[in-house]
């Protein structure tokens, strides 16, 4: 049986180490934002917007020097995009499903990374699940701030000429109380299904490291769409995604897009839920 490699060294292969990290802040606010963002990558310095009420994010000494410095030069962040379109594309590819592209820029991605290291889970390969129930742990109560703040945008179709539509579900408080977070290497994926009933509407997916493809499928219509997911995207899925398509990651070692064989490497999905109050126990 070949041995499994600890999880901090592959985290480096994605990300670097500090030493690696030369991020020049002057530079990188000087950088003009592009004027086609759907089709350019922006600089993740324009994905941090300074929020007022956000309570700080504690970076640990250890954690990723650019996004220390970053924290350094900005004081308390929120790491929520600078406008609703800027430098994110917004894909809707069902009813019900948004996916933010790229939203979480790599320092982030990593610092949520290397908390969960802290908090003792993935400090192994040989664990590729976690659970947690109640107030989310620290590291994603942002996550959870950026949800409640800009998920109700996401699903507004009131301007779509399409008949407007409510999803109350994303203006709960609190919006998630359960986590689980999943750990993949390559060849590894999970199968198809419904999230189980006991979870309430309005599941939130952030998609940390490796790319790969999503397969949603509608089993009455026989339709499916296989989703190419990038480091740092954002999933919300609600209504009509969530309760009648199923969703799955095809236990695939490399994903074929446009024609290009993309190989996987580690990937880690955080999925943020609530739990239905008929659920809960005691
Ligand atoms: O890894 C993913 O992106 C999906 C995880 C998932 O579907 C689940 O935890 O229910
Ligand atoms: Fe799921």
């Amino acid at each position: 049986m070949s041995q499994k490699p600890p999880t901090h060294e592959l985290f480096r292969d994605l990300f670097g180490s500090d030493e690696d990290d030369d991020v020049d802040l002057e530079q990188l606010k000087a950088t003009p934002v592009s004027s086609q963002p759907h089709d350019t990558p922006v600089h993740p310095f324009y994905r941090w917007k300074l929020l007022d009420q956000t309570p700080p994010i504690e970076f640990p000494t250890q954690c990723f020097a650019g996004a220390q410095r970053l924290w350094a030069a900005t004081g308390p962040v929120c790491p929520t995009y600078a406008t609703d379109t800027q430098g994110c594309k917004i894909i809707r590819p069902l009813p019900g499903l948004v996916i933010i592209r790229r939203l979480l820029c790599s320092h982030l991605q990593q610092y949520l990374l290397e908390r969960f290291i802290n908090l003792g889970y993935f400090s192994s390969t040989e664990t590729n699940q976690m659970m947690h129930f109640g107030p989310l742990p620290t590291p994603l109560q942002w996550v959870a701030e950026l949800y409640a703040q800009l998920a109700p945008r996401w699903f507004d179709n009131s301007n779509s000429g399409e008949p407007h539509k409510t999803n109350n579900c994303w203006s709960r408080q609190p919006l998630f109380d359960q986590l689980i977070g999943n750990m993949y290497l390559p060849g590894e994926g999970i199968r198809p299904h419904v999230d189980l009933a006991r979870f309430e509407d309005g599941i939130g997916i952030v998609s940390l490291g490796s790319t790969c493809t999503m397969v949603f499928a509608h089993p009455d219509r026989e339709q499916q769409h296989a989703l190419w997911l990038e480091p740092g995207d954002v999933l919300a899925m609600s209504g009509e995604a969530r309760y009648q398509w199923t969703h799955a990651i095809p236990a695939q070692k490399v994903d074929q897009v446009d024609g290009i064989a993309r190989p996987r490497s580690l990937r880690v999905s955080l999925t943020l839920r609530r739990v239905c109050p008929w659920a809960c126990v005691g």
